[in-house]
Order: C-alpha cells, then structure tokens, then sequence
C-alpha cells in the first residue's frame, strides 16, 4: 500500500514555496471553456490530480489543452460534448462548475452529481436554484442532471441560502454570457472567488463586487481567451505554518498572502506563535509553549474549515483546552478517531470537538480520511515521538505538491513509499518516489494529450 512515512522529532527551518490554490484553479480552468476565440494561459497551476481530472473534463468536452512548466494552456473554439463524464465528476466536487460554462455556452449539459471529499452532505440546491432562476429548465434522475436553456440564460437576482463558494462560482461563470445583469446575494467571499472575477473580467466579462457579500455580473456576447496568474494557495500555506509552528520550527512560506490568512494568523498569534509578514511571504517562528484557543469555523473570512484539522493537530500539543466548533460542515471531525489512536486526547460533542492538549503523540499507523486530514496527520506525525504511517494518500494528493519534498527541504523526516515497495530515503527531493511519479504523470501530458 502506498503511503507516507514520518519519523517525528525533528525542527523545521528553512522556506517552502506555496504553490498555485486548487480552489481557485479549478473554477478559473472551467471557466475557460466561456472563450469562443483564443487561448487562455493560466500560470502557477499546480501539478494536482485534482488538475488532472478537471483537465480531462475540459478534453472530454473538446477543449484543447497543453500542460509545462506549471503552464496550462487551454482553448475551446468548439464544444464537442455536453455530458461531463460520470467517472470523472464523481472524483471531484469541483468537477461540477463545468455546468455553468457549458450552460451558458451551448445552454444543454447532462451531468452526475459530483463526488468529493466525505465531509457532508454536500448539496447542490444553491447552484441549481441561480440556473433555474435565469431561465434553466433542469430535470433530475438515476443520479444525474440535465439542464437546458433553450434561449439564452437571463440575468437574475439571486439571493443564496448559504454563502456558498462553489454556487457562486458556477452562478458567476453562467451570468457572464447571459442575456442582462445578474446579481448574487449574500455570495462567498473567498479570495478565490475574487481570482475567479479578475480572470473572467481578463477574458472580457463584466464582474464587480467580488470579495463582497454582493456580486454584480453585467452578461457580455463573447469572451476570449486571457492570461492569468494563480493566487497562492492559502490552504497549503497554512498548512506549512502549522507544520513550522507544531515542530517549535522557524520557517518562511514563500508567497504566503498575509490578507487571505487573517483568521488562522490571528488564532496562531494568539497561541503565541511569532508571525511576520512581509511582502513576498509570511515568517513563521514558534517556541516551546504555545496556549489553547479555541476555533470556530464560518465562511472567509472567518477560520477556513480547510484549516480545521491542521489547527487541531496544534491544538493537541498546546497547554490546556481547546473547543474546536465546525459549523460549515457536519461531517468533519474524521481525522479525531485517527489522532485518537496517536494517543490525542480528543472527545466530539456534536459539532464540537474538545481537545486537550499537551498529552504526548506517539507515532502510529493512520490514515487520511479527507485532503485536509491527511496534511493534518502529517503535522501531528512530524512531532509525535516514533514513527508514524499514513496511507490514504489519493487525498492528500488531490491537494498538496510535493508534500514529502517540501517537508523534507524543511529538515522533517518524511518519506513516500510507493505501492511497489521502492522505499526512497529521505535524502534528496528527487529521489523521492512521489515527485518521481508526478514527472512522470508531467510527461505523460506532454507527449499524449488527452484530446489526442
Ligand atoms: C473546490 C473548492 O473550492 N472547494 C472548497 C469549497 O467547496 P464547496 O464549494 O463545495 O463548498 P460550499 O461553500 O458550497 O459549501 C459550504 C456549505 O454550504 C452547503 N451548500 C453548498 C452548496 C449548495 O448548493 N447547498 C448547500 O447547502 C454545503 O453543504 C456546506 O455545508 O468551499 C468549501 C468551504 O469553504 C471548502 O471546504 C472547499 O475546499
Ligand atoms: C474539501 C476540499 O476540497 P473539495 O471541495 O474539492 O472536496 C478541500 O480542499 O479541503
């Protein structure tokens, strides 16, 4: 079984680069199949599997794209297909926001219900509630959602129930060819929201508000293709201060954007973890001590629930009690029963999970049951004493570059042992199986396209 390796004890220092967001790459290449002309050229897209599935939705659709360098070109003048294939859908939740493009771009689309992380219900009413109300006719069954406009959608006024990242994403992308202008109340805020706007406004759309509570999308006749820079990944960046801030370390996360981690700056300061920002990244120092807070999560800008599980892994070796309170999903206190057995002391009360701190953690075979569990354990295992196993890596990999690699250029013991049994030391990042596979997968899209 494949799985990742971490002997616990060691300081972090040093810097790690934060890659391309995930969250906001994924809406931003759906959202390139609204150009009819041109190539759009996306930069700092990270080599994720979750970009590999989105990338060969867009193929299966008949959009034409090419992968170098963390360079994805893609180009759509024709749309061959209306039907996002099952199989791939169902690997990713994100996979979904091609119903928007392609409702407003050839206004029919045949689709499954998307899959994802286990960490909820995860509806999508809100999604279809904005398409039906500028002129979708949707119709659901076996599993399966077909949506047609046979004119063109119309601008609407929506208001969300829930301030739903993705319902906006997909609302956003179908109002910016759609016939007048469509507002969305109480929309998510998320700076991928935000990087989502700018990209479609390059492309020629007409978005403002983004980043507020109100987004205004003037509908336009045609789009083409633009260029465009990922924002950074604040997931991943956070998940690197926890790393540094849990190994006592002194770390400096490149390219870490200060603006889109208030709320996990301000919980760490106030753990007592030494926090300087600066313009090219965020300086991450910690000592022996560290207090217990407790954490809410919300919608950004409160604390992301993305940050959830790694913020309790520090939690576990802080001093006193800690309430830790998940109210975006009501699934996500997975990880508790896999701290558990590294001898965390953690209770959950409902949507609370109480954690006490400062109970020593000692390494054991675990295992990731979502993304953000998965670096959570890793953060846990780099301090416990003795060895620790986490296997469940087809999530952390839908989420993280390099993991393994960038840990270890920190001084972590850490190491990935692919399923054939090639156990790699811990020497050189390149030697490392992981990064090894991802060349490989980088080649594989070099010399076969999937459109091919
Ligand atoms: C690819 C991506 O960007 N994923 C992120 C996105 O997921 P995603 O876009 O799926 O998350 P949402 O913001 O939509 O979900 C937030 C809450 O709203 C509910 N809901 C959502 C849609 C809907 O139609 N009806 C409804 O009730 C969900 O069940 C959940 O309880 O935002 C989440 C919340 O920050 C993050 O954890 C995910 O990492
Ligand atoms: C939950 C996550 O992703 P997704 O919405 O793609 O499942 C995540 O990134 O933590």
């Amino acid at each position: 079984m494949t799985k990742i390796i971490v002997r616990g004890g060691q300081r972090l220092t040093g810097t790690v680069r934060v890659s391309g967001a995930k969250n906001a790459v994924l809406p931003i290449l759906a959202a390139s199949l609204l150009a009819t002309e041109g190539d759009s050229v996306i930069c700092d897209v990270p080599l994720l599997d979750d970009v590999m599935t989105i990338q060969n939705v867009l193929a299966s659709l008949g959009a034409q794209i090419s992968y170098n360098n963390e360079t994805m070109r893609v180009s759509a003048p024709l749309i061959s297909s209306f039907e996002a294939p099952y199989e791939l859908i169902r690997k990713m939740r994100a996979s979904f926001l091609v119903m928007g493009p392609l409702l407003a771009r050839i206004g029919k689309v045949r689709i499954s219900l998307p899959g994802g992380c286990a960490i909820g219900t995860r509806p999508i009413d809100q999604h279809l509630k904005g398409f039906e109300a500028m002129g979708a006719e949707i119709t659901l069954g076996q599993g399966f959602i077909e949506a047609t406009a046979p004119t063109k959608l119309k601008g609407a006024k929506i208001y969300l129930d829930v301030a739903s990242v993705g319902a906006t994403e997909n609302i956003m992308m179908a109002a910016a060819l759609a016939n007048g202008t469509t507002t969305i109340e109480n929309a998510a805020k998320e700076p991928e929201i935000v990087d989502l706007a700018n990209y479609i406004n390059a492309m020629g759309g007409k978005v403002r508000g983004a980043g507020t509570g109100m987004i205004r999308i003037e509908g336009v006749e045609r789009m083409k293709g633009a260029k465009h820079n990922v924002i950074p990944d604040r997931v991943e960046a956070g998940t690197y201060m926890i790393a540094s801030a849990i190994t006592g370390g002194d770390v400096f996360i490149e390219g870490a954007i200060g603006d889109h981690l208030t709320p996990v700056i301000s919980k760490l300061q106030e753990m007592g973890v030494e926090i300087t920002e600066s313009d090219n990244g965020i300086r991450v120092r910690s000592g022996a001590s560290l207090k217990a807070v407790d954490v809410k999560t919300l919608p950004h800008p409160g604390f992301p629930t993305d940050m959830q599980s790694q913020m309790m892994a520090l939690l576990l070796v802080s001093e006193g009690t800690s309430v830790v309170t998940e109210t975006v999903f009501e699934n996500r206190f997975m990880h508790v029963e896999q701290f558990q057995k590294m001898n965390a002391s953690i209770k959950v009360d409902g949507r609370s999970a109480i954690v006490t701190g400062g109970v020593p953690l000692t390494g054991a075979k675990v295992c990731a049951t979502d993304l953000r569990a998965g670096a959570a354990l890793i953060c846990a295992a780099l301090r416990a004493e003795g060895e620790t196993e986490v296997t469940g890596l087809h999530h952390i990999d839908r989420g993280y570059v390099d993991i393994t690699g960038k840990l270890r250029s920190l001084g972590a013991t850490i190491y990935r042992e692919e399923a054939e049994g090639v156990a790699t030391a811990q020497a050189g990042k390149s030697a490392d199986s992981a990064t090894y596979k991802r060349e490989k997968e980088v080649a594989v899209l070099k010399v076969q396209p999937t459109w091919a």
